[in-house]
């Protein structure tokens, strides 16, 4: 098994696939990798280091693809890379399908095997390989949205902790999972008021058992949604639905009626956002306004604390990636249904059924074709 790793080329996106501990993990069990020149430098990962642990360096993007059985990345494939993948060639990587039409036929047309990190299961319940991106985007969010509700960013001067004598800002967070709980934690530590949301009860149990009367918690619904949003000065959004498109949960008219200058963060933006008015922005790019307010919609948030998020991702991925490497993914998907859960497209079918529900393909189950 060749194992390849091109450098990422979404805007801004300084992460990559393994780092030189993750490819030791492969070489040592007698997996060969290709690195890309230069796929680590940015967050200080040398080719050196990538050749201490094991790997040969390749020049091009279009040599890993045309020679690794296995490509290893970080976001969903771009255009470019979608065509050079490969009939029967492995891709382990984020995919976010349910909100992309284009990416869901490149990938059906390529006939590669596409393993998508975000579907993936634990034994203990969640999206493990999806968390730790979660945790660093949840505690992003908070950062982003301070920094946006300053003047000098179109916000309306609003310090979110306040001062002595000044009332505190009002954070509203909509989903109390990883995104949200992370958010939750830098927002109370930032001393604003905050509301968090979620239809799972037992979530808001927890958070309520951890913060106490620090927080206030609502059921999400409807009404309890437009109250809290339309009362805000930032709103972060971190609703999922696993492997579909998110809800749209807060109307172009919801946002019509909040303070101007205040910021909503989404989130969910790479499973197609939970704001009506939200569309996708780069780290470049990050923001646009909609009705006066502020929407930071950026979809691979991750990418701008490149080092800590590669290192986070890596220790989440790496264990699958070995058993994929060493059995195949025949043999590694029959022997573990929480990685099985991970395959998405496979060889020209579709074979997670939100997405297949969501963009109108036939869904095929993984195990009809494991055989
Ligand atoms: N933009 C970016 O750079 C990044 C985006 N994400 C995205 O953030 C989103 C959230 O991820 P996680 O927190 O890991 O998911 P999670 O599964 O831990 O939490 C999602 C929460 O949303 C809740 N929820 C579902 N429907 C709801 C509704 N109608 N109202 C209120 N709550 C609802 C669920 O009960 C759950 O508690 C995902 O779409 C994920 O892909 C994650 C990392 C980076
Ligand atoms: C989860 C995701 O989309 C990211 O880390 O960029
Ligand atoms: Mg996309």
């Amino acid at each position: 098994m060749l194992v390849g790793v091109p450098k990422e080329i979404k805007n801004h996106e300084y992460r990559v696939g393994l780092t030189p501990p993750s490819v030791r993990e492969l070489t040592a069990r007698g997996v060969e990798v290709i690195v890309q020149q230069g796929a680590g430098e940015q967050i200080g990962l040398s080719d050196g280091q990538y050749v201490a642990a094991g790997a040969a360096i390749v020049a091009t993007a279009q040599e890993v693809f045309a020679r690794a059985d296995m490509i290893v990345k970080v976001k969903e494939p771009q255009p470019a890379e979608c065509a050079m993948l490969r009939e029967g060639q492995l891709l382990y990587t984020y995919l976010h399908l349910a909100p992309d039409p284009e990416q869901t036929a490149a990938l059906v047309k390529s006939g590669a095997v596409c393993i998508a990190y975000e579907t993936i299961t634990g034994p203990g319940g969640g999206l493990p390989l999806l968390a730790p991106m979660s945790e660093v985007a949840g505690r992003m969010a908070i950062q982003a949205g301070a920094a946006h509700l300053e003047k000098s960013k179109g916000g309306m001067g609003l310090l979110l902790g306040g001062v002595p004598g000044v009332a505190a800002g009002h954070v509203v967070i909509i989903g109390a999972g990883v995104v949200g709980s992370n958010a939750l934690q830098m927002a109370v530590g930032a001393g604003a008021r905050v509301t968090v949301l979620d239809k799972n009860v037992d979530r808001l149990r927890q958070l309520d058992l951890v913060f106490g009367n620090r927080i206030a918690t609502q059921y999400s619904n409807a009404q309890a949604i437009e109250e809290a949003v339309v009362s805000s000065d930032l709103v972060i959004g971190g609703v999922l639905v696993p492997g579909a498109a998110a809800p749209k949960l807060v109307t172009r008219d919801m946002i019509a009626r909040m303070k101007k200058g205040a910021v909503v963060v989404d989130v969910a933006i790479d499973q197609g956002g939970c704001f009506e008015t939200s569309h996708a922005t780069t780290h470049a790019d990050p923001t646009f306004v909609v009705d006066g307010v502020i929407h930071y919609c950026v979809a691979n948030m991750p990418g701008a604390v490149a080092r800590t998020s590669t290192f986070a991702l890596n220790n989440a991925t790496i264990g699958h990636a070995v058993a994929l490497a060493t059995k195949g993914w025949r043999r590694a998907l029959a022997d573990d249904v929480h990685l099985r859960n991970g395959l998405n497209v496979c060889q020209g079918k579709v074979t997670y059924e939100a997405v297949a529900r969501d963009l109108h393909y036939d869904y095929v189950p993984a195990e009809s074709l494991l055989g």
